[in-house]
């Protein structure tokens, strides 16, 4: 199955080093939702993977990260779109989680809920944390420029990372290809 796996954060809506914390601080990036509607109308599945230790934190409550993310459900529909499961760690970076990027866990959610084989499967983050946890599946780790990924540019990538300006621009090269 075509399945691509977004990160949220700098990837789908602007980043903040003070979080997302509420659905009106939550505001997606120029072609983002464009982006993700014309993958879903030419067949991919596109699932996304976040970090939110902004829960552990007490910055927002479950019912505020979800309605952030039925936001930007609806906004894809109304493309004419349709988003896949969205995954979240709400955990802090201290408990010890499986499902905190880097570690792999939320990739591995979203392949079993779809029986799919992450080996190769395209996961876009703008974060090292991001294309690390691509690497330790075998995924393929693809870098954005928007949000951190300029910061993250400059660091040791994965050998095989990919790298585009931003979600539109892996949009027109997947379909297109
Ligand atoms: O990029 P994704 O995974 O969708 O979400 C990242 C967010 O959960 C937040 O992650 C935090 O990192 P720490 O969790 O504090 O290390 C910071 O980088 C924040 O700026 C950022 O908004
Ligand atoms: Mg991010
Ligand atoms: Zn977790």
């Amino acid at each position: 199955m075509k399945l691509l796996i977004l990160d949220r954060d700098g990837v789908i809506n602007f980043d903040s080093d003070a979080y997302i914390k509420s659905v009106e601080e939550w505001i997606p990036l120029p072609g983002s939702i464009e982006a993700i509607a014309q993958l879903s109308k030419a067949g991919w599945t596109v699932a996304v993977a976040t970090n939110q230790s902004g829960i552990a934190r007490g910055y927002y409550d479950v019912a505020t990260l979800e309605a952030m993310h039925e936001r930007l459900r609806s906004l894809v529909a109304e493309q004419g779109g349709e988003l896949g499961l969205v995954v979240y760690c709400p955990h802090g970076p201290d408990e010890g989680c499986a499902c905190r990027k880097p570690k792999p866990g939320m990739l591995q959610t979203i392949a079993a809920h779809y029986g799919a084989d992450l080996a190769g499967c395209w996961f876009v983050g703008d974060s090292l944390g991001d294309l690390q946890a691509a690497q330790a599946v075998d995924a393929q780790p693809v870098l954005v420029k928007t949000g951190k990924g300029l910061q993250t540019l400059a660091k040791e990538l994965p050998v095989n990372t990919l790298i585009f300006d931003d979600l539109a621009a892996i949009a027109a090269d997947l379909i297109h290809k």
